[in-house]
């Protein structure tokens, strides 16, 4: 797609994206500011796939909007695997200026890891970036009360990275695409947990997980 397409689409997504997400002018500011750095960043480093830059706003921001508005409560989260910081960053614009909010962004690759900084450090985050491997960040997540991580890992090995550490009475909040079916059978062979399934804007048939109460079965 062309330059001028390029700046179409995105005029177009970002305005249909903000009116069926209602945020503050602080919010919009924010989500402005990242979707300009991301494109600055992304022409020199491959922050995300670079077809899907003219579907920034409806492919990856709508995404951590979206999750934000089903997840009110928490105010301490830890992303999975952020990339290029979805959903973490676009959690932490939402939560900027709560007190006591912080998101704590687990990237294992040191150049978006220093995307996430800089982004980070430029919209006045509550955020933490850790560029390390999650299987090390196990105190990081006994510190959430909720656990995002999109396009990281299957549900099985999602729950094997994170059930050893989550306190009691965290939240796990998982976007799926349309073969979640598959993934909550196979997850449902070794664990027990409790799950709401929303349904995502997104894309037809993806959803939203909203786990609790993970538990390894016995002999699993
Ligand atoms: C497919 S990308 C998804 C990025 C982002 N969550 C999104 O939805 O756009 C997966 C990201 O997880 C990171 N990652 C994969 N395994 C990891 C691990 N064990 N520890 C930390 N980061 C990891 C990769 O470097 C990559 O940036």
């Amino acid at each position: 797609m062309g330059r001028a397409a390029t700046e179409a689409k995105l005029t177009e997504e970002r305005a249909l994206v903000l009116s069926r997400h209602g945020v503050s002018r602080e919010t919009v500011d924010r989500l402005d500011g990242f979707v300009a750095l991301l494109r600055q960043w992304q022409a020199k480093i491959n922050l995300v796939s670079p077809a899907t830059v003219p579907e920034l706003w409806t492919r990856h921001l709508e995404d951590g909007l979206q999750l934000g508005e089903l997840a009110r409560g928490p105010s301490r989260w830890v992303d999975l695997g952020s990339g290029a910081g979805f959903p973490g960053l676009v959690l932490a614009i939402l939560l900027a200026g709560r007190e006591g909010a912080h998101v704590d962004l687990v990237e294992s690759n040191d150049k978006k890891a220093a995307f996430l900084r800089a982004a980070a450090r430029e919209l006045a985050l509550p955020v933490s970036v850790h560029a390390e491997r999650i299987e090390d960040c196990g105190t990081i997540l006994g510190q959430a009360e909720a656990v995002s991580a999109r396009a990281l890992a299957s549900l099985p090995d999602l729950f094997a990275l994170v059930a050893p550490h989550l306190a009691p009475g965290a939240v796990c909040w998982f976007p799926k695409g349309r073969s979640h079916e598959g993934e909550i059978a196979d997850a449902s062979a070794h664990w027990r947990f409790d799950m709401v399934k929303h349904a995502s804007h997104i894309e037809d048939g993806s959803v939203v997980l909203e786990i609790r109460n993970l538990t390894a079965l016995a002999g699993a």
